[in-house]
């Protein structure tokens, strides 16, 4: 796929020096309360500092040193949260700021209302106006093509350099501010205002301007506050218990204690994991338009999926014309043809194309002045109303056999065969029909994408159901599902058939995604738990759904969903592996701080580190270097492999759960050897 080429590296210098000095910028307590966790450990450290400046204020005997080292540790602890926090920003800052610079000031030809054109700035263009574009102009802002067929240069908004049509009419219509015309001239309606159009609605994802919180994340922030004031009440009443037992606890000590046990690894890096994973969705070229969309992709039970264009290549072609009943290939040829003169489907062009090549003529001014019959998902016909009356048509079997019935004519005998063949073959038969007379069919030829049958495989070991719908025939449908590997499909479906299979999978309680880029798959888009509009589709699919594929490419929601997963799976094992990980520094830093006082507390330092003091601050050590260690993983994301839930569930307890208790012990023991010869 292109576009891990176009991915960049992960962590560039650019992004840490401006993540250092927001680190220092998020140590605003009015900023770091957002982080409860984060922000008892801001306040402990506060408390060390006054502590460490004016030690007699609280009547308490000082050690200097100590109190000193607690003090750069903790701070450390709190900037390394930031930085986890600020890098994860960085690669959406640096988006956003070359975004900004496509936004620089634009004239537009403006259509007047008398006809004349003038020359304003963009900015001072509003919803329905009318500009014309040029070549090598650029698209002053959004709109829907009105008249006229023009190359355009995406590449500012998608970093693809291959230029794509624009076309009135149609689902290409939508052209995006900031974008260039390079062959010919369109005139567009906008469809936006200023500040509401595409760029800036980009500009403010990537930037992450409007970032909230998703509800997963407020369910484990209320998780990871509880836990905090659990250990508060602990901490807290454990002074006067030791006091007791003849152990005096100093303050510091106590702080030490209570941030090594609360969830500061997963405190500090929670939001940078939720950053990073839009950024992912980004760097793909995708736009998810909130965190809970992505989040949902990595829940998803059921995946619609159209097939011409999604699993298959969607360039459509006819590759033969074959004559049903008393018919001859000739006459097939030249209605076909007549048909779709102004056709501008694929499938249309190439029936024109195909009629040319293989040398049959038709004849054009039948054509004149005739009544264009455009083709719907509705209707699956296409056609022309001649101006003597004649009516031609072209399309689904089935509709142009009940077309051609209700005008008295008959079905020729033959026609069920070979469209069945047709179909056998995985080719969409089009039946061609004159008034009452079934003349013959045309043979349009897809192929499936390569590789879908693994993604398919991938995503049922995932769990994931997958639906086809097609508004192509049943036995189409089947060869084609049949070849790519799809669970189920749904054939002869139209638009709304999309939203009855989405209610009907969420009303048994699943989450379902699917791609769409026409008007009327809108509803459908909206509907779904996630919907992936195409950028070359229309406005109205792309306002509807929650993310939008610059690529245009509907077979990423495969990757969505994975990176969604992913997403899901490093909180999960982060959050493991922190909490495991504050478990064992219990067993590291309670040892240590009765010992002092009760020598038998002795057999409880299974770790034999070297002071009591060394103890605690190896321990804190450990947890304030584990949180910068972690930042690459919760960047990049834990490695993913298609497994079930329940399989992935247990896989991730053992590696995360048994390595978060493992790991700290073996961290503390190594930074206890070298701590020790200070102390
Ligand atoms: N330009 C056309 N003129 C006439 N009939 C067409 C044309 N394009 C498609 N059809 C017929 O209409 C049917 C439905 O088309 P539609 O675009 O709704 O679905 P599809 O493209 O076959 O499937 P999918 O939903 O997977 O894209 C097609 O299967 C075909 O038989
Ligand atoms: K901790
Ligand atoms: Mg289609």
């Amino acid at each position: 796929m292109d576009s891990t080429n176009k991915r960049k590296k992960l962590i560039t210098s650019e992004i840490v020096k401006y993540a250092l000095g927001q680190s220092f910028v998020k140590l605003n307590p009015m900023v770091m309360i957002k982080n409860p966790v984060m922000f008892v450990v801001e306040l402990g450290t506060f408390i060390v500092l006054l502590l460490t400046l004016f030690p007699s204020s609280f009547g308490a005997e000082a050690n200097f040193g100590f109190n000193l080292t607690v003090f750069i540790v903790l701070l450390f602890t709190v900037l390394f949260a930031n930085l986890a926090e600020a890098i994860a920003e960085g690669r959406g800052k640096a988006q956003a700021n070359a975004l900004k610079q496509t936004k620089t000031d634009v004239t537009a030809n403006k259509v007047q209302s008398g006809g004349g054109v003038k020359s304003v700035p963009a900015t001072e263009l509003r919803k329905g106006d009318i500009v014309i574009v040029a070549q090598g102009e650029m698209i002053p802002g959004d709109g829907e093509v009105i008249a006229g067929i023009a190359t355009v240069d995406e590449s500012a908004i998608t970093g693809e350099s291959a230029p794509v049509m624009k076309e009135a009419g149609g689902d290409f219509c939508s052209v995006t501010g900031g974008t260039r015309v390079v062959s010919d001239q369109i005139k567009v309606r906008i469809t936006s205002d200023p500040g509401e159009s595409f760029l800036d609605r980009m500009i403010s994802l990537v930037e992450g301007a409007k970032r909230q919180k998703t509800p997963n994340e407020i369910a484990l922030n209320i998780l990871l506050i509880t836990l905090t004031v659990i250990f508060l009440i602990v901490v807290v009443t454990l002074a006067p218990i030791a006091k007791y037992v003849g152990v005096n606890l100093e303050i510091p000590v106590l702080i030490s204690l209570l941030v090594c046990l609360i969830p500061t690894t997963i405190g500090g890096l929670l939001s940078a994991i939720g950053i990073a994973g839009m950024d992912r969705v980004t760097q793909f070229n995708v736009l998810a338009m909130s965190g809970k969309a992505v989040e949902a992709a990595g829940d998803i039970n059921t995946m619609i999926l159209d097939k011409t264009g999604t699993i298959t290549f969607g360039n459509r072609m006819a590759s033969d014309i074959m004559p049903v009943g008393q018919a001859n290939v000739a006459d097939v040829a030249s209605w076909a043809a007549i048909s779709s003169i102004q056709d501008e489907t694929p499938e249309g062009r190439s029936v024109m194309e195909w009629v040319r090549k293989n040398g049959y003529t038709f004849d054009e001014s039948k054509a004149r002045d005739a009544e264009f019959i455009e083709f719907k998902a509705e209707t699956r016909m296409s056609g022309m109303d001649l101006k003597n009356g004649w009516k031609v048509r072209k399309g689904a079997i089935d509709a142009v056999k009940q077309w051609v019935t209700t005008q008295g004519g008959t079905i020729p005998a033959d026609l069920t065969d070979k469209g069945n063949h047709i179909a056998s073959e995985g080719g969409t038969p089009l039946a061609v029909a004159v008034n009452d007379q079934m003349l013959g069919l045309i043979y349009l030829k897809d192929t499936v994408k390569p590789g879908m049958r693994e993604r398919f495989e991938q995503l049922r070991k995932m769990g994931i159901k997958t639906i086809m719908c097609t508004g192509d025939n049943p036995l189409t449908a089947a060869t084609i599902a049949r070849e790519a590997g799809v669970d189920d499909f749904i054939a002869e479906s139209k638009p709304e058939d999309k939203i009855a299979v989405i209610r009907r999978e969420q009303a048994e309680g699943k989450l379902v995604a699917m791609t769409g880029d026409g008007t009327n798959d809108a509803p459908a888009l909206a509907q779904a738990d996630v919907g992936l509009a195409m950028n070359s589709g229309t406005i109205a699919a792309k306002e509807a759904a929650n993310m939008v594929d610059l690529d245009s490419d509907p077979s990423k929601i495969i990757e969505v969903v994975s990176i969604g997963k992913q997403l899901l799976m490093t909180r999960g094992a982060l959050t493991t592996f922190s909490i495991a990980n504050d478990v064992a520094k219990y067993f590291a830093i309670i040892p240590a701080m009765f010992m002092l006082a009760i020598p038998e507390m002795h057999v409880l330092n299974v770790m034999g580190l070297g002071s009591p003091m060394s103890a605690i601050l190896s321990a804190l050590i450990f947890n304030a270097v584990i949180i910068p260690l972690l930042i690459p993983l919760a960047m990049k994301g834990v490695a993913y492999k298609p497994m079930s839930a329940s399989k992935l569930l247990s896989r991730n307890l053992v590696l995360y759960g048994l390595g978060g208790v493992i790991a700290p012990f073996i961290g503390i023991k190594i930074i206890d050897l070298v701590v020790h010869l200070w102390i």
